[in-house]
């Protein structure tokens, strides 16, 4: 047994370059950040999320900066090993890169080893000035939650050729500004395929199939205690498990196995 090691970026390189793959959950304090990273999860994502499972919101575009911090420090003080990914909220990073990197810098300081916006096209001019002056940046592209309401509800992106190649140019524009990962959400399994065979970056998929470098999934919808009806892409890993511990385990082992997600089941 091989003593285990803090994740860094270019292990994350290595395991999209080798064809391992990566597996993502939420995380939103320290309890569930010592569980989640015992189980073996690669990454931890303080994601804007928690507008909807800790805040009882019908949409993230509420979630403040502070909200972010305050969950960023919880989760970082469980870490051993894991890698730290915070989203940047909405209008924390929209209104200039200055702007950007300030809100970015805090969540380094509170803990992130990454942030993560939302948007292509727009966002590279940002992507550009956080990756050079040292902060990790990934790309969340196709079904963007922040903006559902431009996009005209919870919609799969990048069906038809237009709105394809718009993912793909986005993701390239990405890639030459200096991300150091990408993200898709709600993305055809064959596309988002495509794309993550070539990208010199990882790619993490959530309802993106399972040709993507990994997976990420919100922890309260794999554990099956959010409420009410679950997008497509979900997939209940507590089932026939009698620990949350088991539960994060078998998430972990098929995200590894490639046996999650099954394209024909949680793809579109
Ligand atoms: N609990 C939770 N899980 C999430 O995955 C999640 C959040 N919250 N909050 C932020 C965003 C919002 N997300 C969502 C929310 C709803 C759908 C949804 O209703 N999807 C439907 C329709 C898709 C379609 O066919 O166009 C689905 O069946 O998947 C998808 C992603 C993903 N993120
Ligand atoms: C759905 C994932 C990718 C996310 O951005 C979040 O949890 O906020
Ligand atoms: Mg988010």
């Amino acid at each position: 047994m091989t003593e285990r090691k803090l994740m860094t970026l270019p292990r994350l390189a290595q395991m999209h370059a080798g064809g391992e793959k990566i597996a993502m959950l939420t995380c939103y304090d320290a309890a569930f950040a010592s569980l989640l990273d015992e189980a073996g999860v690669d990454m931890l994502l303080v994601g804007d999320s928690l507008a909807n499972v800790l805040q009882g919101r019908g949409s993230t575009a509420p979630v403040s900066l502070d909200d972010m911090l305050y969950h960023t420090t919880c989760v970082r003080r469980g870490v051993k090993y894991a890698f730290v990914v915070a989203d940047l909220p909405f209008d924390s990073y929209h209104v200039s890169k200055e702007e950007a990197w300030k809100s970015a810098a805090a969540l380094v300081k509170a803990g992130a080893h990454m942030v993560k916006l939302e948007g292509g096209g727009w966002t590279a001019e940002t992507v550009r000035f956080l990756s050079e002056r040292g902060i990790p940046v990934c790309v969340h592209l196709g079904f963007t939650p922040q903006t559902v309401t431009s996009l005209g509800g919870f919609k799969v992106q990048g069906r038809d050729e237009v709105s394809a190649a718009r993912i793909r140019r986005e993701s390239q524009q990405a890639i030459e500004a200096g991300a150091a990962m990408l993200l898709y959400e709600m993305v055809p399994a064959a596309l988002a395929a495509d794309i993550t065979a070539t990208s010199p970056v990882p790619v993490i998929g959530i309802g993106a199939g399972v040709g993507c470098s990994g997976q990420v999934l919100v922890l309260h919808d794999m554990l099956n205690i959010t409420p009410g009806r679950k997008p497509r892409f979900v997939k209940d890993f507590m089932a026939g498990k009698d620990s949350v511990l088991a539960g994060v385990k078998g998430y972990v082992d098929a995200v590894r196995a490639g046996s999650f997600p099954v394209d024909a089941v949680h793809g579109f």
